[in-house]
């Protein structure tokens, strides 16, 4: 990230001394740096089979040099040395989270967004959840005063004021989650204290309430300063990759696609901020999936325009939006001028097996619309996919300003289901509209049958999420079967457990919520396992929503988890690696240790280092004095001038050993920046016996402290092997962490 401003005024203020402000700024982009410097250059002249391969590039519209493409047969990856290495650094940093791979367009849309830290941020539809990433970097400015595991603690002992957590959403289906997820129901995007996920048809999103901020017995609706409307489409912009939509393509698929893709439009609309903003993409080429739908959405809402973005990304080749464009049915035989002729020609009925409306054709006072300010991306302009993109103000008044008035006079203002009128829909399939024109998605509200077919031609392609509240098991993802969001008591025995890490009061223990199935009856709550922590909006939405009706299936960000600490001790809270930005703020820098960089060597190369293992004084010495449990590690930058910065780490101490606690592909990735290569051993290696650990029988496995893999791990350890000697059990019944209590059948551990 650069911003002039910033640079003058620091460097004026002298905040560094002479010589550093270079590294500093470069800390930033440390990841991006490895990149440039250690892996193109040796990517750079290689030859292989006697041809030679281009170097990965950056991509020259994104700013700040952080997007690279390289075009590379798999087999090149494969056996080419060089690539081969950069193949593990690529997987291993996209594994952690640090590198998300896509088609370069799918970026653009977030580019388009400008969100600050302070908005609230819609995503429609956010599965899989590429583009949700893009919006946390700038998110998260306020979330992370420094970079993740990278920041140096305060040496204020009084602890910093309390982080300001932005807010953003996501509308989410489960069925395009990858096979990797597909036992989730979250989209791939690591959770932060700002963000909730909700799996909901974003047709129909339903209005959030929380109390006003003027008169806290009235309740508003939530309105949202950005939102992305990514939605289903036809998909033909990515046919570069997908080779099977050239077998398949037709325009059917547009055509059936427009009236969901209308209805989110509208939807977002509908939920916008006066001044908001909305991105509308597509990557597909055809008009009816993008111009048309913008056009119907402008002349039944008159108080948005399209913004002029030509300014923005000048390196990005594009096309103005089209003005005229001519829809056609599954015949192909002919195009029709307009939507008049086009039924003249109709047999009765063949209206809406076309899946055609008079939306999809360009509206007599198009001009007026200003069309060309939307973006097309061709992929022969700059080797990209196809795609679409559309930038959507609402103005500040949320009245219509004249241009778009005027439009709106031709238009019917009142009613979104414009695109219908001219064609026979069962009253069945109708969507029920309220006095607005605005799709009903309160609680009283019957989830609105698709107004064509479309719903079906999109759930082949895209298959939308379950509708609210009425789903069965089986019925488009699955029935709804989350914890329920409870935030915890500031002085709840789980939190003050916690105290080792936090100083309260200054820690926002009030944010703190767990996910405990209710008591039945007379029985004990479930004892909690693990903590997460909000900001005060998100912890206002979850108060005052019911979180069945709106299918949250995420909110917040785990910090604690619980952890057996071995035989005959107490089970403890530990801090989880990722929550270190947030934790360290208020913990008490006495309470960090601090160890060089044979000490990490140490950490990261064994799976469970007995505490002998470590060289004997500060570390080891620390390490000594305190008690078994969770620790929170810093490794300074300047002990050695291969860390580019301070790392922050979490660690588990048991009786005789002392575990990096970070997963095991985190492990992986931080040893390739730090070390170059991947020097972690396997975690099924046994360490050799130390004293302390000859107590008793089995001592060992019950000390050596927890192993965290992730799922992928299990799995293919249980497919590629005899499962009998494992067994698993899923900590937060999420993907990310498993613990393995492990026995010694079968010889394996
Ligand atoms: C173009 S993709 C979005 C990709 C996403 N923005 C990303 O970058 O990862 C459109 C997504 O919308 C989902 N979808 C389909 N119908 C939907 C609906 N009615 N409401 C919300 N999402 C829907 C599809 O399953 C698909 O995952």
């Amino acid at each position: 990230m650069h911003n002039d401003r910033f640079t003058t005024y620091y460097q004026s203020q002298k905040i560094l001394p002479d010589g550093e402000w270079d590294v500093f700024m470069e800390t930033a982009q440390s990841l991006n740096a490895t990149l440039r410097d250690t892996h193109v250059p040796t990517l750079s002249n290689v030859e292989f089979e006697g041809q030679s391969i281009p170097p990965p590039v950056q991509i020259p519209w994104y700013p700040d040099g952080l997007a690279w493409q390289f075009n590379v047969p798999k087999k090149v990856l494969r056996k080419q040395p060089e690539f081969k290495g950069f193949h593990s650094f690529l997987v291993f940093e996209t594994e952690v989270g640090n590198i998300s791979r896509q088609e370069a367009v799918s970026m653009l849309p977030p580019l388009f967004m400008d969100v600050e830290p302070h908005h609230k941020v819609m995503d429609m539809c956010a599965a899989p959840g590429s583009k949700v990433v893009h919006h946390f970097p700038r998110l998260r400015i306020l979330t992370r005063r420094r970079p993740l595991n990278s920041s140096k603690p305060s040496t204020r002992k009084t602890p910093s004021p309390p982080p300001r957590f932005p807010p953003a959403f996501s509308s989410q289906t489960t069925a395009t989650t990858s096979a990797r997820t597909s036992s989730s129901t979250s989209p791939r995007v690591s959770p932060a204290p700002a963000l909730m996920v909700t799996n909901l048809d974003a047709s129909i999103y339903p209005q959030l309430k929380l109390p006003s901020a003027t008169n806290a017995n009235k309740m508003e609706t939530l309105l949202f300063d950005r939102i992305l409307c990514d939605v289903p489409c036809s998909g033909d912009g990515t046919m570069r990759k997908n080779l099977g939509i050239w077998k398949t393509w037709q325009p059917m698929d547009g055509n059936g696609l427009h009236g969901l893709q209308l209805r989110i439009l509208q939807r977002a609309m509908k939920m916008l901020a006066p001044r908001g903003r909305i991105v509308y993409s597509t990557c597909s080429l055809n008009p009816v999936e993008n111009e048309a739908v913008i056009a119907c959405a402008l002349r039944n809402n008159p108080d948005f325009r399209l913004i002029d973005v030509s300014e923005k990304l000048p390196a990005l080749h594009r096309r103005p939006g089209l003005t005229s464009w001519r829809p056609t049915d599954k015949s192909l035989c002919t195009t029709y001028d307009t939507y008049e002729t086009f039924m003249a020609t109709c047999a009765e009925g063949d209206a809406v097996k076309a899946k055609m409306t008079r939306g999809h054709w360009p509206p007599e006072d198009v001009e007026k619309l200003e069309l060309p300010k939307c973006l097309r991306i061709y992929p022969h302009l700059q080797d990209t996919g196809g795609f679409f993109v559309a930038v959507l103000e609402r103005s500040s008044t949320g009245m219509g300003t004249a241009a778009v008035e005027e439009a709106g006079e031709a238009a019917p203002r009142k009613r979104e289901a414009e695109v219908d009128e001219s064609v026979e829909i069962p009253e069945s399939k109708k969507p029920r509209l309220d006095v607005d024109g605005v799709v009903k998605a309160e609680d009283d509200a019957e989830p609105p049958a698709e107004t064509t077919s479309v719903a079906a031609e999109a759930a082949t392609k895209n298959p939308a999420p379950p509708k609210a509240g009425k789903q069965k098991k089986g019925e488009g993802g699955g029935s709804f079967k989350e914890n329920p969001y409870t935030y915890l008591a500031p002085n709840d025995p789980a939190i003050l457990s916690s105290r080792a890490y936090i100083s309260p009061p200054a820690f926002p223990s009030s944010n703190v919520l767990v996910r405990t199935p209710l008591p039945e009856g007379d029985a004990e709550p479930a004892p909690v396992r693990n903590m997460y922590i909000t900001n005060a909006l998100v912890k206002q939405l979850v108060t005052h929503n019911d979180y069945n009706r709106i299918r949250l299936t995420c909110a917040g960000t785990k910090v604690f988890t619980k952890q057996e600490a071995g035989r005959g001790a107490d089970a403890q809270f530990r801090v989880l690696g990722e929550a270190l930005p947030l934790i360290v703020p208020y913990t008490d820098p006495e309470a960090i240790v601090v160890g060089d960089f044979t000490t990490l060597r140490i950490l990261v190369e064994k799976a469970y280092p007995l505490c002998a293992a470590f060289p004997d004084g500060g570390f080891k010495d620390a390490m000594t004095a305190r008690g078994t449990g969770s620790h929170i590690a810093r490794f300074p930058r300047e002990l050695d001038s291969i860390l580019s910065h301070d790392l922050i780490l979490p660690l588990w101490k048991s009786t005789s050993s002392i575990t990096l606690m970070i997963d095991k592909k985190a492990k992986s990735a931080l040893s390739m920046r730090v070390f170059g290569k991947d020097i972690t051993s396997p975690v099924k290696e046994k360490e050799p016996r130390g004293a302390e650990d000859a107590e008793g029988e089995g001592g060992e496995e019950e000390d050596a402290g927890p192993v965290v893999v992730s799922l992928e791990d299990v799995e293919e350890g249980l497919d590629a092997a005899d499962a009998g000697g494992w067994s698993g059990r899923r900590c937060d019944g999420r993907r990310e962490c498993i613990k393995l209590v492990w026995s010694r059948k079968n010889g394996r551990e």
